[in-house]
């Protein structure tokens, strides 16, 4: 008998791949024996039963330790409350480890920013309505007005707010009240602003970027010009967090394409659109369903 499974077509992601009673546990810690035991035994105890488990070391000798995983609970939805209740006093707590349980059904909220570049904000916004990313697009944010009736035809509230070097932090604060509390994400879909520090830390959820180069070749603005001019073989993306330092966050995901001299910039920017829409893609999914876990200046990707 062949087993196949098809991309959901339509509906909520997650529902096709999981149950509803489905629920995921993500802990960090400083790493020691016996971690997997009490968090298995935590589980069982609840009536849980693990159907994935992935973890990682840093390293035995007061490294960090990692573990993703994903367990059957009936009823899941009611019993969270009391599950991280008692994780944060039986587990956590004894541990000093941070951790987040959640439902692989539910949906993260994701906040897109964009600017003038559509390839990678029409691909999400795509890619959500087939039901292939488990998010739900709140917002559109942009500093132009290209994209207004692309998003709208999508049925995704666009928001311009302008931003100009002396109104940042004007732009940044309206930008600030529009997301509180309305969102889980921030994706930067080629967003051609840098956000300041006091937004990055006010906005008090993560921030994923695609930088349209294989970081840390050719940081900042330009790269694919600047890749021309240097020769090379091989042209990339890059997904990451964004932090205060530009292009230099946790690196998410990446992939490359080759390159001859015979391409130009034109056709450096024209291939490596199709790998930021992929890199992309791939980052964000994975985000939602809590396989990246966030290890000083690098990640874990349990994907
Ligand atoms: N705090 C952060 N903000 C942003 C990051 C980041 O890593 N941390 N990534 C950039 C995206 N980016 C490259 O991927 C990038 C965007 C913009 C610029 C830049 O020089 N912008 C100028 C204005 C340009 C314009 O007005 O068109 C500026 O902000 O002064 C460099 C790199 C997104 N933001």
């Amino acid at each position: 008998m062949t087993l196949t499974t098809e991309a959901p077509r339509s509906g909520r992601a997650g529902e096709a791949e999981h149950g509803k009673d489905i629920g995921r546990l993500v802990v960090s810690c400083v790493d020691g024996p016996g971690i997997v035991s009490r968090v298995s035994t935590f589980l069982l105890r609840h009536g849980a039963n693990i159907v994935q488990s992935d973890q990682y070391s840093t390293g035995p000798a007061g490294g960090r330790f990692f573990q993703r995983v994903e367990f059957h609970l009936p009823e899941l939805e009611a019993r969270l409350p009391e599950l991280e209740r008692g994780f944060a006093t039986e587990v956590a707590g004894p541990l000093g480890a941070t951790f987040r349980f959640r439902a692989a059904s539910a949906l993260t909220r994701v906040a897109v920013f964009v600017s003038r570049y559509d390839h990678c904000l029409l691909d999400l916004l795509w890619r959500t309505r087939r039901g292939e990313l488990p998010m739900t697009i709140v917002q559109v944010v942009s500093n132009h007005t290209d994209l207004a009736d692309d998003v709208a035809s999508f049925g995704v509230p666009f928001a311009h707010i302008p931003v100009t070097r002396d109104t940042k932090p004007e732009a940044e604060q309206r930008q600030l009240e529009l997301l509180a509390g309305q969102a889980d994400l921030v994706v930067l879909a080629r967003y051609m602003q840098i956000l300041s520090g006091e937004f990055l830390d006010r906005v008090g959820i993560p921030v994923i970027n695609i930088h349209h180069s294989f970081l840390p070749a050719f940081m900042g603005a330009g790269p694919y010009q600047r890749a021309k001019e240097r020769g090379v073989k091989l042209i990339g993306a890059t997904a990451h967090y964004a932090t205060e330092d530009l292009d230099e966050g946790p690196i998410i995901e990446q992939d490359v394409a080759r390159v001859s001299h015979q391409a130009n910039v034109a056709e450096f920017t024209r291939r490596g659109a199709d790998i930021e829409r992929v890199v992309l893609a791939r980052a964000v999914r994975w985000h939602c369903e809590d396989r990246v876990l966030v290890d000083g200046r690098t990640t874990i990707v349990f994907s």
